[in-house]
């Protein structure tokens, strides 16, 4: 996979290279580009942003620039990019997305800052047959979209092939079964005279199954009682519903 991140602040994307997603790029896994925006400035003072048409607080990402910048980063690659515009205004970026964005070949990241980007260079790249999602991590309003990239690189590049030493891991992933996983324990048995729970060391694997199914209904129950309701009817089975 290739990634491609176009940004005012490239020094905000130097944590990719770091750990798990720095292995990943040097496994070749996957391609990381980082491109400063203003590198695509024309005049002396390279600026990025102007006053809103109609008013209004903050100042928004001009269009010649982020035009300009988008054509000449696709151009790098023949490959097919998705580009991913992060905004508040987006639809929600979910473990689906990751998923599915982690079969694509290339994603284009695009940063916004100050109040947003002109709403035309999205218009104009749709128009264009390009596949544009404007996406949301969150219902709480970030500086600029290098954090939400950040976020969202790793939640993809965790679930390529190669990149996670234990892919069981994802499989298990928190959503992957519709509810949230419940408590983990690891050695010492007994901690600040806290004990591990029996079941987790009776070796009894369907008991502990059993165990595991009920701390994670119980724990959705409690936080996340949207995604309870959100399950497909087959979902539950009868010691479940007995749950
Ligand atoms: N999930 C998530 C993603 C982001 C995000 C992503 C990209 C950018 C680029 C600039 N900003 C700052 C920013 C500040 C104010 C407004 C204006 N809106 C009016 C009402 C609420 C806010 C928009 C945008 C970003 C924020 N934040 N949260």
């Amino acid at each position: 996979m290739r990634i491609d991140v176009i940004t005012i602040f490239p020094g905000y994307l130097a944590p990719l290279r770091e750990a798990l997603l720095g292995r990943a790029i040097s496994a070749g896994l996957v391609d990381l580009a980082v491109h400063d925006l203003r590198t695509w400035t024309r005049d002396v003072h390279q600026a990025v942003d102007d006053a809103p048409y109609g008013g209004g607080p903050g100042m928004v990402m001009r269009p010649q620039v982020w035009g300009e910048a988008l054509d000449a980063v696709l151009a790098l690659d023949e490959r097919p990019a998705r580009i991913v515009v992060p905004t508040p205004a987006g639809r929600p970026f979910t473990q689906a997305t990751a998923q599915a964005w982690s079969g694509d070949e290339r994603l284009l990241f695009t940063c916004g800052r100050y109040e947003g980007i002109d709403q035309r260079v999205v218009d104009d790249a749709r128009r264009r047959d390009l596949t544009v999602d404007e996406v949301s991590i969150g219902d709480y309003v970030l500086v600029g979209g290098e954090v939400a990239v950040l976020v969202m690189v790793e939640a993809v590049v965790r679930l390529l092939p190669g990149v996670l030493g234990n892919p069981a891991s994802a499989e298990q992933d928190s959503f992957s079964d519709g509810l949230l996983e419940g408590p983990a324990f690891t050695r010492p048995e007994v901690w600040r005279g806290l004990a591990v729970p029996d079941v987790l060391r009776s070796g009894n694997h369907a008991k502990i199954a059993r165990w595991r199914r009920d701390r994670a209904l119980e724990r959705t129950a409690e936080r996340r009682p949207d995604l309870l309701a959100a399950l497909p009817e087959d979902a539950l089975d009868d010691a479940d519903r007995a749950f």
